[in-house]
């Protein structure tokens, strides 16, 4: 289980240690581990470290000032290093050391224009340059490093900075290849805390971030453009106290999926019902069982119109189906709304709803909860940005899709706030979040996955880990303030996601290929016995 925090978190878990007047050795360790996480980067694309060339692009708090060491201590190993000072003052003992190490500093002009001349510095004189100038120099280099901006960052970049990452994302797009990037503890741009993004933001490989990852590393929209993230100890982690955001990491899915007990038979394994699909999006109805029923659910019943039980039951004949108006038969979890139009599917779902049993709560059916704040965490409901956008304008937070996705930590936070139940925001990155606990934050999956039907697989996979009993309670206890039902929506999101890897051949370490959602289906199975 990875932990995230807050940048006031690890704020005031370095408190004590600056007040002992450790700060240069609590930085000289952040640099190091940075330095040595590109000498290893250097070492895989180059063979070796010598002769490399690495640029870092440099601000001037302490985010510069780790960029700065970290150049010093490459350039003492024979690597040709370039800081470019974005800002108009640098930390003034990491110029030193990079300077005394034989590094290159150029300043970026304030208007970025200005070409040749030089500027005072203390000690150094260093030459002016213009934003072309500064980019060809970021262009040629076999690593770049970000350090304009990390915890301290209040909004994004502005001025010289901001142009020159614009004229190197402009080099990306037109197809003209970029260094491997590296983040200096965040990507500059990223609120470290929320991952809201401001201004540009150059997407990184991978970020190297101290003493623990910043929930804005996890968090969309920045969490998108934070790369591979790295955490290097810098000796203040007893103190941070519990994270606010976590993401199940393999071993974890492997532990906490439930295995049927020796003495198991099909109704102790979790019965799943399932009121999706319609006459319209009778597809939806199928792709939810066959998602449950890879996800060991012990025995799915259908409840909807004949035609779409007449589908289910030619291809999955193991479902059990009802097409009666009144629900009937013991179930132990919902799956409910997928592919839901018309009356009498809507009916079935109030009808399911009224139980006060856990239930997945998804497409059609979104439309039924949250009229008042209900108490009722078991309901985790499954909407992507647009859905969620819909739901909270409903409920009087007006707000369309792109503000979503651009708030999407607090715009979870408030939709569970205002509804009382879970939520489950699918995206890139899957967040599961339950009244009075933590938020779970899971990017396991493909791009493939963005698929037609997607999503309602994930909701039968969902429904089968609830009718199984979920995330069992010990496992939760140990994940501090996590909540068994966001606990349990973030794991169905990690199998979805792996499933989507395995069916796309990612897992296997290919490619990737497209998949359809009844693949994906297919595959959730293997993650069961994925190592
Ligand atoms: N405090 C510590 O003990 C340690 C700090 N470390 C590093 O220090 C960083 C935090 O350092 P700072 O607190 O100096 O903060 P930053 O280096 O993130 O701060 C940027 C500086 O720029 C200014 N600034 C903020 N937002 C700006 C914007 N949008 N545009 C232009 N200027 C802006 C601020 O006034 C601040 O002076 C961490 O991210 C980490 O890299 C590490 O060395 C580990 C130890
Ligand atoms: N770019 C992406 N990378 C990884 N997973 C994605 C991506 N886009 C979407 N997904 C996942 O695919 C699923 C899509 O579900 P949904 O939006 O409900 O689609 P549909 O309604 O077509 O089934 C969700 O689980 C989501 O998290
Ligand atoms: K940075």
């Amino acid at each position: 289980m990875i932990g995230a925090h807050s940048a006031d978190q690890v704020r005031a878990a370095e408190r004590p240690a600056l007040d002992a007047g450790m700060g240069a050795e609590l930085m000289r360790r952040a640099s190091y581990g940075l330095a040595l996480t590109i000498t290893r980067e250097l070492r895989a694309r180059r063979g070796r470290v010598y002769g490399a060339r690495v640029t870092g692009l440099i601000g001037k708090g302490n985010n510069g000032g780790d960029g700065l060491w970290a150049l010093a201590f490459l350039a003492r190993r024979g690597v040709a290093v370039t800081a470019v000072l974005v800002d108009t003052t640098a930390h003034a003992e990491g110029l030193a050391a990079l300077l005394a190490a034989g590094g290159r500093a150029v300043r970026l002009a304030p208007d970025g224009s200005v070409p040749g001349g030089s500027t005072d510095d203390g000690a150094a004189r260093l030459p002016l340059c213009t934003l072309t100038e500064a980019r060809d120099e970021c262009v040629r280099a076999d690593v770049l490093i970000d350090a304009i901006l990390g915890t301290g960052a209040r909004g994004g970049l502005r001025g010289a900075a901001a142009g020159l990452v614009e004229l190197l994302l402009r080099e990306r797009s037109e197809g003209r290849g970029l260094p491997h990037v590296v983040a200096c503890d965040i990507p500059s741009g990223v609120d470290p805390t929320t991952g809201e993004v401001t201004g540009p933001v150059l997407p990184v490989e991978s970020t190297v971030t101290f003493a623990a990852a910043k929930t804005g590393l996890f968090l969309p929209p920045g969490a998108a453009s934070a790369g591979r993230v790295e955490v290097i100890p810098i000796g203040v982690e007893d103190r941070l106290g519990e994270p606010v955001v976590r993401r199940m990491g393999a071993e974890d899915v492997s532990r906490l999926l439930p295995r049927p007990a020796a003495e198991g038979h099909k109704y102790t394994r979790g019965v799943l019902g399932v009121v999706a699909g319609s006459e319209e999006y009778p597809g939806a109805a199928l792709l939810a069982c066959a998602g449950a029923l890879s996800a060991g659910a012990g025995m799915v019943r259908y409840f909807g119109p004949p035609s779409v039980a007449a589908l289910i039951n030619a291809a999955l004949p193991e479902v059990v189906c009802h097409t009666g108006p009144e629900l009937q038969g013991r179930v132990q979890a919902w799956v409910l709304g997928s592919g839901v139009s018309g009356e009498e599917q809507l009916d079935r779902c109030r009808q399911a709803l009224s139980l006060g049993q856990p239930a997945v709560v998804d497409a059609g059916a979104l439309d039924l909860v949250g009229e008042r704040a209900v108490d009722r965490p078991e309901l985790i409901l499954t909407p992507h940005a647009g859905e969620l956008a819909r739901l909270l304008t409903r409920l009087g937070t007006e707000c369309d899709r792109a503000e979503v996705e651009a708030t999407a930590g607090a715009s979870l936070r408030e939709a569970v706030r205002l509804t009382g139940t879970t939520i489950l925001l699918k995206g890139p990155h899957t967040l599961c979040h339950e009244p009075g606990g933590i938020l779970f934050s899971q990017a396991d999956g493909t791009p493939w996955l963005a698929t037609a039907g997607s999503g309602d697989v994930l909701a039968g996979v969902l429904g089968a880990l609830l009718a199984q009993g979920g995330v069992a309670p010990s496992s939760v206890g140990e994940m501090g303030d996590a909540g068994h039902w966001a606990a349990t929506a973030a794991l169905a999101a990690a199998v979805h996601g792996r499933a989507g890897r395995i069916a796309s051949g990612e897992a296997d370490g290919g490619r990737g290929h497209p998949i359809s959602a009844r693949d994906i289906a297919h595959a959730v199975r293997f993650v069961w016995d994925a190592p």
